[in-house]
């Protein structure tokens, strides 16, 4: 007990972050690992880490040069195996723009006037069965995206969305990227999502969607050519046949709240506190 109050005594405020900051990347690294599909590989590399002091330690020679070339390929596996994890973390910081300025002015009328527009394109689109799709730019900078459609720098109406999205027209293939007031292009290509464990029945458009919405924070809204549904994606998950109210509450979490709130986080916990 003594002890324990001596080195209480004795934690500086250094010690103290030190700690946490461990704690936390050890933390961290396990829910990592606990999710991923390299979970053996990993498990391999732990045991060699153990393996080998104790192979060093009783002069195993023969069998301690086998378990470092063993760990070396382990470490290029690892690579391997996470590319797809890297490819990601490295899209997302090369995204990642520190000169995207918004022109929003949010809680303005033009906030209001835009939602109205959106909302009543949507529902006509779904109406009409026309299948759509809508890339909402958040602080990540979508010019890649943008530079594979056909550039347009238009002001948001309903009237220039339904347009665009009318089957068999030259701009009805490939998504639109919004960003604030304007349709920044039309036509544009997107990611595929390569998440596998997606229901079959979960069609391209909306894979593009999830694919936009895993690689950048953007927010995808989805007008479902066969059944008419409306649906959204945001980090990556889809939320399926939403009604307008729903649709008019997530356009105003992106033109109407406070700037200073994370939209991303706000709206996806909201949505898995009513799962
Ligand atoms: N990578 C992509 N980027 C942008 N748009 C895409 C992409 N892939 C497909 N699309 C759009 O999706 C359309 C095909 O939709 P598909 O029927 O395969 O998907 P879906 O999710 O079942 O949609 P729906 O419910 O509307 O039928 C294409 O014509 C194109 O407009």
């Amino acid at each position: 007990m003594g002890q324990i109050k001596l080195i209480l005594s004795n934690l500086g405020i250094n010690s103290i972050i030190d700690i946490a900051i461990v704690y936390y990347v050890f933390y961290k690294g396990f829910m990592l690992i606990r999710d991923m599909r390299a979970k053996q590989l990993l498990k391999g590399i732990f045991l060699l880490i153990i393996l080998i002091p104790i192979a060093e330690i009783f002069e195993l020679h023969m069998v301690k040069w086998i378990l470092d070339r063993t760990f070396q390929v382990g470490i290029i596996a690892l690579v391997v195996v996470f590319q797809p994890e890297i490819r990601r973390a490295l899209e997302y910081i090369g995204r990642t723009s520190m000169f995207s300025f918004s022109n929003l002015d949010k809680n303005s009328a033009t906030s209001e006037y835009v939602i109205k527009e959106i909302v009543s394109a949507t529902s006509s689109l779904a109406r009409q069965k026309i299948g759509a799709l809508m890339i909402f730019e958040q602080k990540i900078g979508l010019n890649d995206i943008v530079d594979s459609g056909t550039k347009l720098n238009a002001e948001i109406s309903s009237g220039l969305l339904i347009n665009i999205f009318i089957p068999n027209t030259p701009l009805h293939d490939g998504a639109v990227i919004i960003k604030d007031y304007s349709i920044l292009a039309a036509g544009c290509f997107l990611p595929l999502t390569d998440n596998n464990l997606l229901s079959k029945d979960i069609g391209t458009r909306h894979r593009a969607a999830i694919g936009m919405t895993e690689k950048s924070d953007s927010i995808a809204l989805i007008v479902s050519e066969e059944t008419g549904y409306i649906s959204y994606a945001i980090d990556g998950r889809l939320y399926r046949n939403i009604q307008i109210e729903e649709l008019e509450h997530l356009l105003s979490s992106i033109y109407m709240e406070s700037e200073k709130s994370n939209i991303f986080d706000k709206w996806r916990y909201r949505n898995e506190d009513k799962k």
